[in-house]
C-alpha cells in the first residue's frame, strides 16, 4: 500500500493507534524487511534496512527505525514506503558510498526522516532519467538535442543558431564581370546611348533651346538689346520714344484711335499689351524677331500675339520710355482723348 512521504512523522507522533491498526502488517514487515528488502533487487541492500544501519538513517528517509528504549515493547517500526524504489535508488546511489556518511549515523539518537534533511545532502541530478546511467559522471542537463555536433563553447548559448558560412567561401569579387549578365542592375550603366533612346539623357530645362529652329534675325549693329536699354535709360530720348510733343500726358486710346496708328502712311506704330498702349515704332530695328513679325501687333491688341511668341519677354520694362496711354473703350473715350489726339495730328 502506497503512503505519502509525510507518513512517517506523523507515525511516530502518535505510535500506538497507528501501530495499532497495522499491528499485522508490521509483523509481516518485521519477518520480511531484513531479508526481503535485500533480495528484492530494487537498490537496497541489507545494510541500509538493518537496524544497525550504518547509514544516516536522516538520509534514506525510508529506512527501517531502529526502536527506542521506551518503544522497545512494540515491534519496530517500519516507516519505509516501499512502493517508492525511485526514491531509494536515488538515495542509495548518492550517499551510499559515502563512508563518513554511513559513520555519521552511528549515535544513538533516533533518526529522523525528514524531507530537509535530503534536500542538504549532495545534489542529485534531478533530471537524471535513465537509472542505467548513474555510474556515469552527472549529466549537465542540456536543451541542445544533438550535443555531440555542436562546437564546445562554454559561454555560447545552444540556442543560438549555427555560425555563418566562413567569409573565404564568398566570391572573390564584388564587381560583376563583363559577362556576368545575370543582374540587370550592374547593367545599367553600360553605354546604350542612342539618339532619343537612352535613359541617361539629361531633362529638358528651360536653359535649352526649342525644338523648333529660331527666327531670330541679324540685328544691324548698334541694334543690340543692350543698345536698347542704353537709349532707353536717357532723359533726353523720353518724348521721342513715345512719338508725343513734350509734356504730352498719358492718353486713353480708343480701339478707333489705335487701328490708325499702323505703322503706315507716315504714323507710328501702336500696340496694346496688357491693356496698356505702345509705340512700338522705335523699337523696330530693335526686335530680335525682325520688324515684320513686330508690326503684326501693329493697330491692334497684340497681347495674345505676343504671349504666343515669347510670354517669358518683360515687355513692360522694355518698352516703360514707349508708354503713350490706357487702352480704353469708345465711350470711356471722351473729349480729352479726341483732341489730344487732334493735337497730335
Ligand atoms: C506683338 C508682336 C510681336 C511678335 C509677332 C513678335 C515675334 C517675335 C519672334 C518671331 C521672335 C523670334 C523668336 C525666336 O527666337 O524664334 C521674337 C523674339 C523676340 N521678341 Fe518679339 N514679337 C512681338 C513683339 C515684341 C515686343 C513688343 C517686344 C519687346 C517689348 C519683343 C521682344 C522680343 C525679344 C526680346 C525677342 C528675343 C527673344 C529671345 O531671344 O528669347 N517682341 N519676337
Amino acid at each position: 500500500m502506497r503512503r505519502p512521504a509525510w507518513l512517517p512523522s506523523i507515525f511516530r507522533a502518535s505510535p500506538p493507534a497507528r501501530l495499532a491498526s497495522s499491528a499485522e502488517e508490521t509483523r509481516r514487515d518485521e519477518g520480511n524487511t531484513e531479508h526481503d528488502l535485500a533480495d528484492r533487487g530494487d537498490g537496497i541492500d541489507a545494510e541500509t534496512v538493518s537496524y544497525g544501519s550504518e547509514r544516516p538513517t536522516d538520509e534514506i528517509p525510508l529506512a527501517i527505525q531502529k526502536p527506542t528504549a521506551d518503544q522497545t515493547a512494540l515491534p519496530p517500526t517500519l516507516v519505509l514506503q516501499q512502493e517508492e524504489p525511485e526514491v531509494d535508488a536515488s538515495d542509495h546511489n548518492t550517499l551510499g558510498d559515502s563512508p563518513s556518511a554511513n559513520s555519521a549515523c552511528d549515535g544513538q539518537a533516533t533518526p529522523k526522516a525528514s524531507a530537509s534533511a535530503v534536500t542538504n545532502a549532495k545534489p542529485v541530478p534531478a533530471l537524471q532519467l535513465d537509472p542505467l546511467s548513474s555510474s556515469e559522471p552527472p549529466i549537465i542537463p542540456s536543451l541542445n538535442p544533438v550535443p555531440a555536433l555542436a562546437e564546445p563553447s562554454p559561454s555560447a548559448s545552444t540556442l543560438m543558431p549555427p555560425p555563418p558560412p566562413p567569409p573565404p567561401r564568398r566570391p572573390p569579387t564584388l564587381r560583376p564581370t563583363p559577362n556576368n549578365n545575370t543582374n540587370t542592375t550592374n547593367n545599367l550603366p553600360i553605354p546604350t546611348r542612342g539618339p532619343g533612346c537612352s535613359t541617361l539623357a539629361p531633362p529638358p530645362s528651360h536653359s535649352s533651346k526649342p525644338t523648333k529652329p529660331s527666327r531670330q534675325v541679324v540685328l544691324s549693329p548698334g541694334h543690340s538689346p543692350l543698345d536698347w536699354a542704353r537709349l532707353t535709360a536717357s532723359p533726353a530720348a523720353a518724348d521721342s520714344l513715345r512719338g508725343l510733343p513734350a509734356g504730352t500726358p498719358y492718353l486713353r486710346v480708343t480701339p478707333s484711335m489705335l487701328k490708325r496708328q499702323t505703322g503706315r502712311k507716315g504714323k507710328d506704330a501702336w500696340t496694346v499689351l496688357g491693356g496698356r498702349v505702345y509705340n512700338i515704332t522705335p523699337y523696330l530695328p530693335f526686335h530680335p524677331g525682325g520688324e515684320p513679325e513686330l508690326l503684326r501687333g501693329a493697330g491692334r491688341d497684340g497681347t495674345r500675339l505676343f504671349g504666343e511668341v515669347h510670354p517669358w519677354v518683360n515687355y513692360e520694362g522694355m518698352l516703360a520710355a514707349c508708354l503713350v496711354g490706357i487702352y480704353v473703350s469708345e465711350e470711356e473715350g471722351g473729349e480729352g482723348g479726341k483732341g489730344d489726339m487732334e493735337a497730335m495730328d
